[in-house]
């Protein structure tokens, strides 16, 4: 098992997790914490709220990739050159501060045989990006899960984000943007399959 693969299976299944009752209640402390008085009107369903919202921002602990991305289909009349879904927009959090990261990922692989249902590639995005995540992790579980499943001749992704907690808070810096990429197969070490791959991202027509 790989390190990601290790990692995934414990967020799912070695994790006890506290009662909704309690994650309100948690919510009610933070609440307290930033001044707020938790029993006037406008606060008093937030903590359920809160936790509803948690339940789906971070649905992705409770989702299984593979199972996302089981489906494959083989008659695609001996089409077998990179295929690529850009512009993939997603939402995370990251692991070191909860605050949103937003962006987009452009994900390709070069088929062996079997190629994956376009909607597919979307949801793994998701999946992992419904998880408290690093850009860099995203990026590499993206790339691993679909190389490990489908087993294609070469994967690779790039992330383009913008990360809240560098311009929301601390060094505040809005704008800026941070570029993450993750080769296997052919792709790896194959600089010009990665610059086929970037170009066909940034060509526009
Ligand atoms: N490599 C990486 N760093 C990230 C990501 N998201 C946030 N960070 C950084 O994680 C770092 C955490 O640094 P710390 O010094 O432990 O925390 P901090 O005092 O809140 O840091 P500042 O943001 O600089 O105020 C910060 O530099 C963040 O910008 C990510 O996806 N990847
Ligand atoms: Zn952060």
């Amino acid at each position: 098992m790989d390190a990601f693969a290790k990692r995934n299976d414990k967020l799912q299944s070695d994790i006890e997790r506290p009662s909704r009752q309690e994650a309100e209640d948690a919510v009610r402390t933070l609440l307290r914490f930033i001044g707020e008085d938790v029993d006037r009107e406008g606060l008093l369903d937030t903590p359920k709220r809160v936790v509803k919202a948690y339940s789906e921002m971070f649905g992705g602990y409770d989702k299984d990739p593979e199972d996302a991305l089981g489906r494959t289909f083989e008659e695609v009349a001996g089409y077998d050159d990179i295929v690529l879904v850009r512009d993939i927009p997603f939402h995370s959090h990251c692991e070191h501060h909860m605050v949103p990261i937003i962006g987009k990922a452009h994900v390709a692989y070069l088929p062996d045989g079997k190629v994956l249902g376009l909607s597919k590639i979307a949801r793994v995005v998701d999946i992992f990006a419904n998880r408290l995540q690093t850009q860099e992790a995203l990026t590499a579980q993206v790339a691993h899960a679909i190389h490990n499943t489908l087993r294609p001749l070469g994967v690779a992704v790039m992330i383009e984000a913008e990360h809240m907690c560098m311009a929301m808070r601390g060094i505040r810096k809005q704008g800026s943007t941070t570029l993450t990429t993750t080769f296997t197969g052919q792709f790896k070490g194959d600089a010009a399959a990665q610059a086929r791959f970037i170009s066909m991202i940034r060509d526009r027509g």
